[in-house]
């Protein structure tokens, strides 16, 4: 299995870092969370004071700050410089500022080149939006993870307090609808990958039904 490299694609809040976690834990693989590195650089433009709107400004500067991750999918880490960003790039400031800064080419192109010199040699599961199609199309194993809208509202509103499931839903439904409408790399199913719906699921068996798949195209 080396040189394994497993793509996960899908929508917001559809299980896609519970599943690869699981999965690079299982077969011994690093993990890499490209979601958490457009985060870190929407942490660093809103902390510069930067205008989502002035994507130009954005474009000139996104090569400024040192973005630094963990691949160990029992702690993965984020760093911008020595800052430890972990914590506060899950906050709403960054989630609902994030899918700006994802649509500016240059952060992408940025983003896309580290994450292609982190993924290297393999032995990897890397989810995002655009794994499979942009960033390592020739993965042997693709999936496009989804889960219904409700599923994905009902999840996310476990996991964080203080808000509720149609909060939720709404919020969800925004990132979704500009992720998969920007020009640059928008989220979409690449070719060749498999759909795995988890609204019925549990983390559980979604996890060994990756592993099936591994298995069968390995
Ligand atoms: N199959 C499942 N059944 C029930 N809950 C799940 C399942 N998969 C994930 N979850 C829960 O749903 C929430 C969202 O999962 P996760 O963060 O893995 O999604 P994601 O696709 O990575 O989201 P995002 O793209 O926003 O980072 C978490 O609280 C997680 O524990
Ligand atoms: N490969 C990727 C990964 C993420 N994004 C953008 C779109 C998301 O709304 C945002 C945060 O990702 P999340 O932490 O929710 O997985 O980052 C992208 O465009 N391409």
């Amino acid at each position: 299995m080396a040189g394994l490299v497993v793509a996960m694609d899908g929508p917001s809040g559809s299980g896609k870092s519970s599943a690869s976690r699981g999965v690079a834990r299982a077969l011994g693989l690093r993990y890499l969370d490209t979601g958490a590195q457009y985060r870190a650089m929407t942490w660093w433009i809103l902390r510069q004071g930067v205008d989502l709107a002035d994507s130009a400004t954005i474009a000139a500067r996104c090569g400024e700050p040192e973005i630094v991750s963990g691949t160990d999918p029992d702690s993965p880490a984020i760093h911008v410089g020595a800052v430890d960003v972990a914590g506060p790039i899950r906050e709403d400031e960054v989630t609902s500022a994030v899918s700006a800064v994802a649509a500016v080419p240059e952060v992408r192109a940025r983003l896309v080149a580290l994450q292609r010199e982190i993924i290297g040699a393999g032995d990897i599961v890397v989810e995002g939006r655009d794994i499979g199609t942009v960033v390592a199309p020739d993965a042997p194993v693709k999936i496009y993870l989804t889960a219904s809208p409700e599923a994905r509202a009902q999840r996310r509103s476990a996991e964080l307090a203080g808000t509720t499931a149609e909060a939720q839903q709404a919020a969800l439904a925004r990132r979704d609808t500009l992720d998969s409408t920007r020009k640059t790399d928008p989220l979409s199913m690449a070719d060749g990958a498999v759909e795995l719906d988890t609204t019925a699921l549990n983390l559980d068996e979604v996890i060994a039904e990756v592993l099936r798949l591994v298995k069968e195209r390995t």
